[in-house]
């Protein structure tokens, strides 16, 4: 819906209405061809000003169409129309222009924005590129590697960023309408060849080949596999070496090609699976509309290691006042070094002041005492969390939420230890801390709506993708790691290396293969959890026996290596070789080539010939696998939050659409019978089991992801 209304005697002032952002549905579009053609016939108005309701003035095509027979006028001759209008149209840009929003705006010969506005062409995020005229007309505005940055990136620039690059004529601060509204007044009757941005020479930058292909190599590289920015490189090289219209040809033949991909539609599946997540419900039917969170204006945070160190500078950097406690003076003084340098940073990226005077330093747990809200970040063990959460819960106020940052030990065990265990969630950061997107809260089953409200709330203030998870032994994203990585362990096992293990699950789209993954986070973090889980020690036994623990089959190789020192990076030498301790780059090891060849003849074992295929067949299956028992114990209410968790926190390709959606693409009778398949190879297996809800919805003909959640629901209902 658009309204036209006549506005200083010859200003025709066309509003696009469509809540919340003014999206260009087809209706949105149909408003517009009707307004501009009733603006531009009008004799008593002499210029037009396009601007949005609510104070936002357009968030782009209409993502929720995509999916269906998509109907009304077509987007790119609608712009037309407007760009070659003989009455200047003015584009006032308040809140947001993104995606076609923008290319409508490009379209209009002036754009004018409030100092507050984003602009951007995010179509790449959404495995598209923009194919209403962006890709042609903003190399011809802001010349081609400007173009190309914020094509193949997509993000959002400022209003400021914007003038400087030359996407807007104007940046105010006051009422955007009603400066577009003078500024057409003033521009009435004056000439336009000049502002029509198709008509315009595209600037052929120097050395222009070197230049794509240059831009080419680094996209392939940060693709991984995603193939819109390809396509949005080549839509721009059609606009820098092709006239107009045969560039608009080129951009619609590459968005073709990307529209019905599956990579499309998985972008586009975690775009609405991220703000499905926002809107929460517990086993108990609370739910994130229903439960009032608690305000948090005064937070605290409990040991400072790494973790503690990068939660208090994100929560400094929302405008909170933080206490930070670590109670060895020598911890305390290097986290206050380190974490001022954090603060320094983060402010210069935002363009900010760093909020030194946000934290309060202190060794003494009692400075806790008239905080909101707790997060306990010491080190990963059971028996000093339980100690720190009686000292908190005889320490703090009343109603004060008490969290822990444990990334998988039992919530309800700590809330036992509090006298208000509906007091307590999980608060599950991901390293680096001020850094990683991703936050699971996880509730217990003492938790009150109330609490798990307040945490999900601070997670989105300190600009987290915040998912509610119940209590588990590692929670989500922990569980479904353990049988994928225990099937990359025996895959070297049975003939795998590192290398082959890795090389698959990267060209799959992973930043890092499993094994480089442990080198980076050390293999005695792992080693140190199997110890606890009383598997950790290698027996030195050979043959089957040796590696079979607690009735299932277990790989002892990771705790040997441990026992030799390996533990990766750290010490120069894990799953691959470094340089020197703390190298970075990993290279294929001889030793441990020998090593493997070693352990399998001293335990019977004859390596085969093992390709990509049957790694990700094992290892994402099996995590796959998990993930469905997940949803059939209800700690996760749906497929998106499982997704979220592991586009956000564990590197799954967000152009897969993340485990549960990925299983959907391929196909749930494929993975269950692959499954099986492997389970009848490996009876000693038990995550090859498949699981219960698997099974269920491939019987009921494998309805598509977004039914699972209903499905699930029903599922509760019945038990
Ligand atoms: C031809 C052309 O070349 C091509 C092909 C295109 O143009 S492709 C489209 C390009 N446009 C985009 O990529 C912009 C996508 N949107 C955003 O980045 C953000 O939404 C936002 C604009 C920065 C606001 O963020 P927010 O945090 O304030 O609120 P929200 O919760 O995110 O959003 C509020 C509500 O609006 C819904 N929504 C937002 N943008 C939408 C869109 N473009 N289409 C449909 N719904 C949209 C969203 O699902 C949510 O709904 P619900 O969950 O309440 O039911």
């Amino acid at each position: 819906m658009a309204q036209l209304t006549r506005v200083s005697g010859s200003v025709g002032l066309i509003t696009l209405q469509s809540p919340p952002v003014n999206a260009l549905s087809a209706a949105v579009r149909q408003g517009i061809v009707d307004t501009v053609q009733r603006a531009l016939s009008d004799p008593e108005v002499k210029s037009v000003v396009v601007c949005g309701q609510n104070g936002i003035f357009c968030g782009g095509a209409d993502i929720k169409e995509f999916g269906t027979n998509m109907s009304g006028p077509p987007l790119v001759p609608l712009i037309h129309a407007i760009e070659v209008a003989h009455k200047p149209v003015v584009a006032a840009i308040e809140g947001i222009a993104l995606g076609g929003g923008l290319e409508l705006a490009l379209g209009c010969h002036y754009r004018i924005a409030h100092s507050k506005a984003k602009l951007g062409l995010p179509e790449v995020t959404l495995g598209l590129l923009p194919a209403a005229g962006g890709s042609q007309r903003l190399p011809r505005l802001i010349g081609v590697p400007a173009a190309l940055d914020l094509i193949t990136t997509g993000r959002h620039i400022t209003a400021a960023e914007a003038l400087k690059l030359g996407v807007v004529d104007q940046v105010t601060a006051h009422s955007t309408v009603d400066v577009a509204v003078k500024f057409a007044l003033s521009v009435a009757g004056k000439p336009l060849d000049g502002r029509r941005i198709s008509s315009l020479p595209c600037p052929r930058p120097p050395n222009m080949d070197a230049l794509f292909e240059g831009v080419m190599k680094k996209v392939r590289q940060s693709a991984r596999g995603a193939i819109a920015p390809i396509a949005c490189v080549q839509a721009i090289r059609a606009a820098a070496t092709l006239p107009y219209d045969q560039g608009m040809e080129r951009e619609l033949e590459l968005m073709a090609s990307l529209f019905t991909s599956d990579q499309a539609r998985a972008l586009q599946y975690i775009f609405f699976a991220q703000r499905a997540v926002a809107r929460w419900s517990m086993p108990s039917g609370a739910r994130w509309d229903t439960s009032k969170p608690r305000p948090v204006h005064k937070a605290a945070v409990i040991g400072l290691g790494t973790m503690g160190r990068g939660i208090a500078v994100a929560l400094a950097q929302t405008g909170l006042s933080v206490v930070a406690v670590e109670t060895q003076e020598k911890q305390l003084m290097a986290a206050k070094q380190e974490m001022s340098g954090m603060l320094e940073r983060g402010a210069k990226r935002r363009g900010v002041a760093p909020a030194f005077d946000k934290i309060r330093y202190s060794p003494d747990i009692k400075a806790v005492a008239d905080v909101d809200l707790v997060i306990e970040a010491v080190f990963e063990d059971m028996a000093l969390k339980e100690k720190v959460f009686q000292q908190l819960s005889a320490l703090c106020k009343p109603g004060t939420l008490l969290c822990t940052n444990t990334s998988g030990l039992d919530v309800d065990h700590l809330a036992s230890q509090t006298r208000s265990p509906e007091l307590v969630v999980g608060m599950h950061f991901f390293a680096p801390a001020h850094v990683m997107k991703l936050l699971e809260v996880v509730y217990g089953s003492k938790s009150s709506p109330q609490a798990l409200a307040t945490a999900m709330q601070l997670g989105k203030k300190m600009g987290k993708v915040s998912v509610a998870v119940g209590n588990c032994r590692g929670f989500v994203g922990n569980r479904m790691l353990k049988p994928y990585s225990e099937q990359a362990f025996f895959l070297l096992e049975e003939g795998a290396t590192p290398e082959l293990v890795d090389g698959a699950l990267e060209d799959f789209g992973f930043p890092m293969g499993l094994f480089r993954m442990s080198d980076l986070s050390g293999l005695d973090v792992g080693w140190r959890v199997r110890k606890v889980d009383g598997l950790g020690k290698s027996s030195g036994a050979s043959g089957q026996q040796a590696r079979i623990r607690q009735g299932r089959r277990y790989s002892p190789l990771g705790d040997v290596l441990c026992e030799q020192g390996r533990f990766g990076q750290k010490t120069g030498r894990g799953w691959y070789q470094y340089d020197k301790p703390g190298g970075r780059v990993g290279r294929p090891d001889p030793w441990l080539h020998s090593f493997l060849e070693e352990y399998r003849a001293q335990h019977g074992l004859v390596a085969r010939r093992i390709d990509h295929q049957e790694v990700l067949e094992r290892c994402l299956y099996t995590l796959i696998n998990e993930g469905f028992r997940i949803l059939e114990d209800g700690i996760a209410a749906g497929p998106e939050e499982i997704d979220i968790i592991y586009v956000f926190g564990y590197g799954w390709p967000r152009h897969r659409g993340g485990p549960m959606f990925y299983a959907s693409m391929v196909g749930l009778e494929k993975v269950l019978a692959r499954l099986e398949f492997y389970q009848e190879a490996h009876p000693d297996v038990p995550y090859l089991q498949p699981c219960n809800l698997l099974k269920r919805l491939v019987a009921s003909g494998s309805p598509p992801v977004h039914k699972w959640r209903e499905v699930v629901k029903k599922l509760h209902s019945q038990l």
